[in-house]
């Protein structure tokens, strides 16, 4: 049988490297016939990702889009607006697999996270369902860590508060705070002996933080030896849309429509690479004790990872430097809080590239292809 023809978008921007290096890890050009496509190299020669390919397509050509059986895109959310409407228009049903948030709320969309809502993906295919969009990255990993709980039931409602890493705001972002870090360190690098006066060190950190010389073009302000407690635009409840997304994206993700599970929180930008970590208080619906919620988290599937609520495997385990790179999700500063038997608190951490972004797409193309 012929294999499916496999348009890739956005595949050398951040998250579609990520994708692109999922996908050799896993084989998964084995199984398709890729075709990359680009907005700015059309014609240049396509990458070899362990299969030979075409020259790159123009990703604004509908007709050369409308030769695909499935697209993945990670260009953006401009790409989608861009292009998306005028595909369907034409009248091409295929596939449409995408990183961007821009038709994640749309009636005719699954946001998808397997491990979490295979349930919700395939009852979509069964009914025809065409577009596929991965989640809000706080949202993927906070239901891959906590997902025992939803599944068993538990959660009467929630507070997240988010520790998020530079890279949600793109490469850019990342390389502004190790320039931030980098003047930071340059500005007191001889000062940092044993016997320097610290207050003199905070205080010409402080300047230096506070100073022109602070690249900050991308966060707008500095992040590096602070933080930004607001992620993307302002709704009109006060709320940043990331907050907005905690409950809207996680409700339809868990098919939940008609008695959705109040969430919402604070989002806030921290100086770590491309690791989110969020904290949590979770309003369960019994008292259930301890060993059966790590039980019920630590079955929800293979990548979470209950981590002992004891400081040293904390400090080691339940960090983004630990965790950064890899699929793992570990959950720990697992108790019960001191405002009640069924008030739980808890924390994790995930990559923000791999659950966060390309994974999800990167499984639900393999859906397709098994299906
Ligand atoms: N960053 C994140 O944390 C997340 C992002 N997303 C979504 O994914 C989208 C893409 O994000 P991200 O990967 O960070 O975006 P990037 O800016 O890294 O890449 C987007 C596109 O920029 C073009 N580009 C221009 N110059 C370069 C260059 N020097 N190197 C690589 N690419 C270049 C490429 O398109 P071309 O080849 O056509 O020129 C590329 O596909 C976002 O807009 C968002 O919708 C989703 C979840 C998380
Ligand atoms: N907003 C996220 C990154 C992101 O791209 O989110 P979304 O896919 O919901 O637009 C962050 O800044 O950390």
């Amino acid at each position: 049988m012929a294999q499916k023809r496999v348009g890739l978008v956005g595949w050398r921007g951040m998250v579609g490297s990520v994708l692109m290096k999922r996908m050799q890890d896993e084989g998964d050009f084995n199984h398709i016939e890729p075709i990359f496509f680009t907005t700015s190299q059309a014609g240049q020669a396509a990458p070899n990702f362990g299969k030979e390919a075409p020259a790159l397509k123009d990703a604004t050509d509908i007709d050369e889009l409308k030769a695909m059986d499935i697209i993945i895109t990670c260009q953006g959310g401009d790409y989608t607006k861009a292009v998306y409407p005028e595909l369907r228009e034409s009248g091409w049903n295929g596939y449409w697999i995408d990183a961007a948030s821009s038709l994640r709320m749309d009636d005719d969309a699954i946001i998808v996270l397997d491990p979490v809502n295979m349930n919700v993906i395939k009852d979509g295919l069964a009914k025809g369902v065409k577009t596929y969009v991965g989640g809000n990255c706080t949202v993927s990993l906070m239901l891959m860590g906590l997902g025992g709980l939803f599944q068993n039931d538990l959660v009467e409602w929630m507070t997240s508060m988010t520790y998020q890493a530079a890279s949600g705001g793109g490469a850019r972002h990342m390389k502004e705070l190790i320039a931030q870090m980098g003047i930071i360190n340059s500005a007191v690098a001889d000062k940092l002996d044993a016997g320097s006066a610290i207050l003199e060190v905070d205080r010409l950190v402080a300047e230096t933080i506070r100073s022109e010389q602070m690249p900050v073009d991308n966060f707008g302000v500095p992040l590096a030896g602070s933080l930004i407690p607001w992620i993307d635009t302002r709704l009109d409840n006060g709320q940043s849309r990331e907050e907005w997304k905690a409950f809207a994206e996680t409700n339809k993700i868990l098919g939940l429509g008609d008695s959705p599970i109040p969430i919402d929180g604070t989002c806030v930008r921290i100086g770590a690479m491309r690791c989110h970590s969020q904290a949590f208080t979770i309003k369960l619906k019994k008292n259930v004790p301890m060993d059966e919620v790590e039980a019920m988290i630590a079955e929800a599937n293979d990548w979470v990872k209950v981590i002992p609520n004891e400081r040293d495997i904390t400090a080691s385990e339940l960090s983004p430097v630990k965790v950064t790179g890899t699929l793992s999700v570990p959950v720990g500063r697992l108790r019960k809080m001191n405002l009640g038997d069924e008030y739980l608190n808890a924390f994790s951490v995930g990559d923000q590239l791999l659950w966060g972004a390309a994974e999800p797409l990167r499984r639900m193309l393999r859906i397709l292809l098994e299906d």
